[in-house]
């Protein structure tokens, strides 16, 4: 198959869809790679690297979209990126179609084949290609949080951990997954006194096995949730219905009884939010200020750890990206019944539920694109 990797270009998006390593990888199966000039540079490999290991450097994006059978990238395309796709076109990225009107019907015109990360889910209900970029961005919460809560940068001015004789900042994290877990567990460990949120009673008690005891769980309810948040100094949104757009927790009539500089960061942002006033911001201006709370809303957190990041989301997507060019998508999704549930749109239809939903589009069923695949 012929792959091709763009450079990123949301804003200081500075992850890279595949490694040289997952180029040598995927030339080991015999296929052909065109990445376009500098696409790894943000994430520290050189041209020279990719094409060490196999691939073709190309200068411009367009001559990777025109080239390439199957894109390898990170975010979803953007409005400049949309007239390069071509009809058939295999996409495997991130989309987030449920908060994305205008991506949804642009994928649907292009008639590309969209086969989305964040849905792609084991038979255990994991999110295989969520969970590194969730480790990330739950790690990185509350840092971001402690940065915001600075007096300088509009914040209330409180150190998390507190110091002898001054109580520590109190942390509320809504959702126990991944991202909920992973910022807990930081948070805990800068000396914050952490409150964890779900509605999965089993997920909480095994947060309560592991957890140290500067952590407390407590079922997710608007009550407890409107009691909490009274004196929360940082929040964190960290909820998930897979595909679906994010429920609103917190409603825009609670920001008047927190604080003042509280601290907003809502992770889940890349499916809506789950605080009703945020709004996606970028790395560049991360975040802004409603009834004197500090929202931060970046819907691209880990591009900002690009080190890290790429590293651990190429781990993950990497055995699904060889399947895929060894199959082709149809056979392969006919095999693998997790990469069958990253399917979001596919030539011209939408055929995932959370995002015939979102936008009242029709629901084809996934069976009906996969006709005529024959499986191994
Ligand atoms: N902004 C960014 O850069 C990034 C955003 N994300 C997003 O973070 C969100 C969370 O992802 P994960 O932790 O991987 O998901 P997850 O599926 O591991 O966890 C979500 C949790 O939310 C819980 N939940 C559902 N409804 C709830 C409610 N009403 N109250 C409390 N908890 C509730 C679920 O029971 C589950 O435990 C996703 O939207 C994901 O796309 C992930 C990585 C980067
Ligand atoms: C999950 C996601 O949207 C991100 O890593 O940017
Ligand atoms: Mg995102």
């Amino acid at each position: 198959m012929i792959i091709g990797v763009p450079k990123e270009i949301k804003n200081n998006e500075n992850r890279v869809g595949l490694t040289p390593a997952g180029v040598a990888e995927l030339r080991k199966h015999g296929h052909e790679l065109y990445v376009q000039a500098t696409a790894g540079l943000g994430s520290g490999f050189q041209d020279a690297e990719y094409e060490q290991a196999g691939a073709t450097v190309l200068p411009t994006i367009e001559d990777v979209y025109a080239k390439a059978e199957m894109i390898v990238k990170v975010k979803e395309p953007i409005a400049s990126e949309y007239p390069l796709i071509k009809e058939g076109q295999l996409l495997f990225t991130y989309f987030h179609f449920a908060s994305g009107e205008e991506l949804t019907h642009a994928m649907i015109e292009r008639k590309a084949i969209c086969l989305a990360y964040e849905t792609v889910e084991l038979p255990s209900r994991a999110l295989p290609l969520l969970i590194p970029m969730s480790e990330v961005a739950g790690r990185m919460a509350p840092q971001e949080g402690a940065k915001y809560l600075e007096k300088p940068l509009k914040g209330r001015g409180i150190l998390l951990g507190g110091v002898p004789g001054v109580k520590p900042a109190e942390v509320l994290v809504l959702g126990a997954g991944i991202v909920g877990t992973q910022a807990a567990k930081i948070a805990a460990g800068l000396g914050a006194q952490v409150t964890v949120m779900d509605i999965n009673l089993n997920r909480l008690r095994e947060l309560d096995d592991f957890m140290p005891k500067n952590v407390v769980t407590q079922y997710s309810n608007e009550y407890n949730i409107r009691a909490a948040i009274k004196t929360a100094d940082l929040i964190i949104g960290a909820v998930l219905i897979p595909g679906a757009k994010a429920p609103h927790l917190i409603t825009r009539d609670m920001l008047k009884t927190m604080k003042a500089g509280t601290v907003l960061v809502d992770v889940a942002v890349d499916q809506g939010g789950c605080i009703e006033t945020c709004k996606p911001t970028t790395h560049e201006d991360p975040t802004f200020i409603i009834d004197d709370i500090v929202h931060y809303c970046v819907a691209n957190m880990p591009g900002a750890v690009p080190y890290t990041s790429t590293l651990a989301l190429t781990n993950a997507t990497l055995p699904y990206a060889v399947k895929l060019a060894n199959l082709g998508w149809q056979k392969a999704c006919q095999q693998d019944a997790a990469l069958r549930l990253g399917l979001n749109v596919v030539s011209g239809e939408v055929v995932y539920q959370g995002v015939a939903e979102a936008w009242n589009l029709p629901l084809v069923d996934v069976s009906t694109v996969l006709e005529g695949a024959e499986v191994n």
